[in-house]
C-alpha cells in the first residue's frame, strides 16, 4: 500500500467540498501510488487510518479538519505500526493543529514540499477515562484537550442542529451564547502529582499544540518536541471579565493576566467537583465525559510536513 489520503467530505462545509477536485487533482500529479479512502465518521476514519498502518502504507494523509487529524493520529497510534508516517490536508473549518506547522495554502506546493519532507518526530497524548458503564477508556489526541466553557461551546457548536450555520459563524453565535449563559465551573487539577488549582474556574487547556477554538493562541510557549504539556488554568469569573480574556487569546495578549496561570508536566489529570457540569473537548470533539488523565508520549507521532 503506498500513499493514503483519509478524507472526511464533511470537513469544512461546502467551501472545502467546492476546492476538493483542484486538491486531489495536484496531489495525485505529486503522488503516483496515492489512494483515496472517505470517511462515514470520526469513528471510521479512526478505523481506515489503522488499517492503513497496518497494511504498510508508506504516508497516511489526515485530509479535513481538527477532529479528523485527531481520528488518524489516534488510528496510527492504535496500529501495529504506530510509527507510519503522517501529513496533513487541511480541509476543515477551524484548522488549529496545522496553525503549529506554517503551510502553505497552495495545494501544488503542498503537496511537493509533503512529498519532500523528512520524517521526524512530535509529541502525541492520551487521555485515559471511564465510559458510562465503568469501562476505561484509552483515546489519542495530538492538539488540546480542556474543560470548562471550551467545552461547552464545541457540545453547542458540533450540534447537528447547529449546522445551518457556517463553519465561523456558527461558532461565533454558539461562544457569546455560552459566554451569556456563563456560570464558573468547578473541579481540580493536578499537574505531575501536584495540585495547581481546586474550585471554581471558567476553562482549563492542556495543550501540545499552541492554538484551539479556530485561531485561539492559548499556549504561546507550547512545543511539540519538548516531551511536556502546556497547561494553561484561567479563573476568571465574570462574563465581562471572560469575553475580555477569550478575546485577547487570538492575539495571546492574555500572557500576564492576573486570573491565568501556566504549569508544564507529563502528567495531568481534571476532576470535576460538580459532576453535572464537567464539559470536556478533545481536539474539537467530545470522545469522553468525566474524570480524566492526561499523558504525554514525548516523540511517539512520526510526521512528514
Ligand atoms: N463522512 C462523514 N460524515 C459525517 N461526519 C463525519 C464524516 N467523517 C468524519 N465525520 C465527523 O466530522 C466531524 C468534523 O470533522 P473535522 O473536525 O475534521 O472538520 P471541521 O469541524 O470542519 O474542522 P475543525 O475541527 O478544524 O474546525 C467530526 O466530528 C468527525 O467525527
Amino acid at each position: 500500500m503506498g500513499v493514503v489520503i483519509i478524507r472526511n467530505p464533511v470537513a469544512g462545509g461546502a467551501r472545502h467540498r467546492s476546492r476538493w477536485p483542484s486538491v486531489l487533482s495536484a496531489f495525485q500529479q505529486t503522488f503516483d501510488d496515492l489512494v483515496v479512502q472517505e470517511s462515514r465518521s470520526g469513528v471510521d476514519a479512526r478505523r481506515l487510518a489503522l488499517e492503513a498502518a497496518n497494511a504498510g502504507a508508506t504516508l497516511v494523509i489526515a485530509a479535513g479538519g481538527d477532529g479528523t487529524i485527531s481520528d488518524v493520529v489516534d488510528g496510527i497510534l492504535s496500529s501495529d505500526r504506530p510509527d507510519s508516517p503522517l501529513a496533513f490536508l487541511p480541509l476543515g473549518t477551524g484548522s488549529d493543529f496545522v496553525r503549529n506547522f506554517d503551510l502553505p495554502q497552495d495545494p501544488q506546493v503542498l503537496a511537493e514540499r509533503i512529498a519532500a519532507a523528512r520524517p521526524r518526530q512530535i509529541d502525541a497524548a492520551r487521555l485515559i477515562a471511564s465510559s458510562a458503564d465503568g469501562k476505561e477508556v484509552r483515546r489519542h489526541f495530538v492538539n488540546i484537550a480542556s474543560l470548562g466553557i471550551s467545552g461547552e461551546i464545541v457540545e453547542c457548536v458540533n450540534a447537528p442542529g447547529a449546522r445551518w450555520l457556517s463553519g465561523p459563524a456558527r461558532f461565533l453565535v454558539h461562544s457569546l451564547l455560552a459566554i451569556l449563559r456563563y456560570k464558573p465551573y468547578r473541579f481540580e487539577v493536578l499537574v505531575d502529582g501536584h495540585k495547581v488549582h481546586t474550585g471554581s474556574l471558567a476553562l482549563v487547556a492542556i495543550a501540545n499544540g499552541g492554538w484551539f477554538g479556530g485561531g485561539m493562541h492559548v499556549t504561546p510557549a507550547a512545543d511539540l518536541t519538548d516531551g511536556l504539556f502546556d497547561v494553561a488554568v484561567m479563573r476568571e469569573e465574570s462574563v465581562f471579565g471572560l469575553i475580555g480574556l477569550l478575546r485577547s487569546l487570538y492575539s495571546a495578549g492574555h500572557i500576564g493576566h492576573p486570573q491565568l496561570s501556566f504549569h508544564r508536566g507529563r502528567q495531568v489529570e481534571c476532576r470535576p467537583l460538580d459532576p453535572a457540569r464537567f464539559p470536556v473537548e478533545v481536539d474539537g470533539e467530545q470522545p469522553i465525559t468525566g474524570a480524566f488523565v492526561a499523558e504525554i508520549l514525548p516523540g511517539a507521532l512520526t510526521i512528514k510536513v
